[in-house]
């Protein structure tokens, strides 16, 4: 029977920071992205595909700010829900169509996909999710003090806003994601770590104000399809120890517990490598295999040649 692989694929796949951020730019990307991704499709593997969307959330809102006077603002749940369908859109035709041209004709389906989230998170009073474009220390204070958004350096590459991105509990859509898998559909699912609901005493959901990380609520949905393979792609090719110093090291082959010991030293930032790590560990621990690698390497690091795999 063939591997259920799920993919978290980097908003740095979707729009890289230097980018102006227009459609074509973000379409462009998506192409390219899914040259890669539809490698592992032509290798046989079931595919659950999830993805970030800090920069589009982040442009949406501003768009929703800008615009308060003339359309009625709408709530960041709903927010996320449109970066689903956008980025969702654009992964579904991409995709298909590098699937076609291939000779394969493995549907692709986009599933709309709620995660619950605790409206008592931590990350409710300290937030830590960036999203949106970035801005220098100057242009951060200023906005800071003008708005007051919350802003906050990101991984050495500049300041961007920050919102609550609290931890999520269960993907909602989980069942339907494994069944649409299981009958042969590539899958795109949880994007933007999915829209966060909270339940409530009557056992309904609402939507609540915030950004989960595509990282964390991806170990979830790995877990809740029994994938035997979660992948973090991103920018890098591996991750790194002292990063960013004279002394950095790629982590290649790592169990569980040495990587363990580079979270205590602190190694990985909060807002970037920090949570790439956890979930990685948390899925390693309880499932199957995670790798950390770069969008273009993903072939080989499927096939143990690149990246950062983590086993228990
Ligand atoms: N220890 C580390 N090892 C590797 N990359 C790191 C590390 N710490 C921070 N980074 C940064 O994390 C970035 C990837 O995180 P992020 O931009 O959030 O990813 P994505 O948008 O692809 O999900 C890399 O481009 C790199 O600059
Ligand atoms: N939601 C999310 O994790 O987005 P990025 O990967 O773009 O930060």
């Amino acid at each position: 029977m063939s591997k259920t692989i799920v993919v978290a694929l980097g908003g740095n796949a979707i729009l890289q920071p230097k980018q102006e951020g227009t459609y074509e730019n973000q379409l462009n990307n998506v192409r390219t992205s899914s040259k890669f991704l539809a490698k592992l499709i032509q290798e046989g593997y079931k595919l659950v595909i999830t993805h970030g969307n800090g920069p589009q959330v982040g442009n949406i809102l501003r768009q929703n700010e800008e615009a308060e006077d003339v359309v009625p603002p709408m709530p960041m749940d709903v927010l996320n829900g449109e970066s689903q369908g956008f980025i969702g859109y654009m992964m579904v035709q991409c995709l298909q169509s590098e699937l076609n041209a291939l000779g394969m004709d493995a549907p692709v389906v986009n599933t709309l996909t709620r995660t619950q989230v605790s409206q008592n998170d931590e990350d409710f009073n300290d937030p830590s999710k960036p999203i949106g474009t970035f801005y220098t220390e100057e242009e951060a204070k200023k906005l800071q003090a003008e708005r007051n958004w919350n802003m906050k350096e990101d991984s050495n590459r500049g300041w961007r806003r920050v919102v609550p991105s609290p931890q999520p509990i269960n993907i909602l859509e989980a069942d339907t994601i494994k069944q649409l898998a299981e009958a042969g559909n590539v899958v795109v699912a949880g994007g933007g770590g999915g829209i966060p609901v909270i339940k409530k005493d009557n056992g309904e959901y609402e939507g609540i104000e915030a950004v989960i990380d595509k990282d964390r609520s991806g170990c979830k949905l790995a877990e809740e399809v029994n994938a035997d393979v979660f992948m973090i792609l991103t920018d890098v090719d591996h991750v790194f120890v002292n990063f960013g110093t004279a002394d950095e090291k790629a982590l290649k082959d790592i169990s569980v517990s040495e990587l363990e010991s580079y979270v205590e030293e602190g190694q990985f930032s909060k807002g970037s490598m920090g949570p790439k790590v956890e979930s990685a560990l948390n899925f390693a621990k309880n499932t199957g295999t995670s790798i950390i690698c770069s969008l273009e390497k993903v072939d080989e690091a499927v096939r143990g040649n690149s990246g950062t795999i983590i086993s228990g």
